[in-house]
């Protein structure tokens, strides 16, 4: 769609939505429109996706729904074959990742990329050291390591962590970023039952305290009702269904897609 203003910076172009209302509606990331062709598959087919400020969102589907490919294209891995990304009021569809993540986007993806060979510290610090110096990067330092959780293991190389501390050292170097949005694709796949419980503690805890808004990818549902407020339904890459996790596991038409296993998700 091309309701933005003509011949205006595309950094500072506003949503739709902005202008025809005026109003700042709180909406921190909004698509429209949004397509992805690969070849002769729509991975992405029109989607008008939003989120509000400080709101934790889930993004749940079938395999092969669209999830991850909405996600790369609002991290901007990967560009849509039409349609726009709209973040804080501004539009960034031609922006590359990192351009995004200096607008307070950030993202933690499905594998754990930490330093194996470094210590929590060091790898909390890679982050901030191109962010910060002195005594503000010494603050930053010390409040990502409250947010990963791992004050205690400061010191211990990375490789030592389990899989579970691992995921919390990477939410920890995303939250000392200082985002407004953080995506997370799939962040407990794998984990045991107590590593899930530690990661949705420090999701809950990142935006209740920071504000931090969250796009939560994931296929176990028991971790979705546990996190999120709001839920949106991908199948076929098309937004399905949105609403709360009860009116989501009522959904007949979403256990059919989903929820009944008519898929292998
Ligand atoms: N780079 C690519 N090239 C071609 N097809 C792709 C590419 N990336 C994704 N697809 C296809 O696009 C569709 C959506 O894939 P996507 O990975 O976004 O789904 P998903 O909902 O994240 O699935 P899952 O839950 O299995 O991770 C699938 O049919 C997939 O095979």
């Amino acid at each position: 769609m091309s309701d933005t203003a003509d011949g205006m910076d595309p950094a500072v172009k506003q949503t739709s939505a902005e202008l025809a209302t005026g109003v700042d509606t709180d909406t921190i990331l909004q698509t429209e429109g949004l397509t992805k062709r690969f070849g002769g598959l729509t991975a992405i087919d029109d989607v008008d996706f939003g989120v509000e400020a400080g709101e934790l969102r889930c993004l749940i589907g079938p395999n092969g729904a669209g999830k991850s490919t909405l996600l790369n294209l609002v991290t901007g891995a990967l560009s849509p074959s039409e349609g726009e990304v709209y973040f804080e009021g501004h539009e960034i569809t031609g922006l590359d990742p990192h351009e995004r993540i200096r607008h307070g986007l950030s993202i933690k993806f499905q594998v754990p990329s930490v330093y194996e060979d470094l210590t929590v510290r060091e790898n909390v610090r890679l982050p901030i050291q191109r962010l910060a110096a002195g005594s503000e990067r010494d603050e930053r330092m010390a409040d990502a390591l409250s947010a990963s959780g791992l004050s205690a293991k400061a010191d211990v190389t990375a490789s030592a962590l389990s899989h579970g501390e691992q995921q919390q050292l990477e939410i920890g170097m995303a939250a000392s970023l200082d985002p407004d949005l953080l995506l997370l694709d799939e962040p407990v796949a794998g984990l045991s039952v107590d590593e899930r419980t530690e990661i949705a503690d420090r999701i809950t805890q990142l935006n209740a305290e920071r504000d931090i808004a969250f796009v939560v990818i994931e296929h176990d549902t028991d971790f979705v009702a546990e996190i999120a407020d709001h839920i949106t339904v991908l199948h076929q890459g098309e937004t399905f269904r949105e609403g709360s996790i009860e009116e989501i596991e009522a959904d007949p038409e979403v256990q059919r897609i989903y929820l009944g296993g008519e898929t292998d998700a």
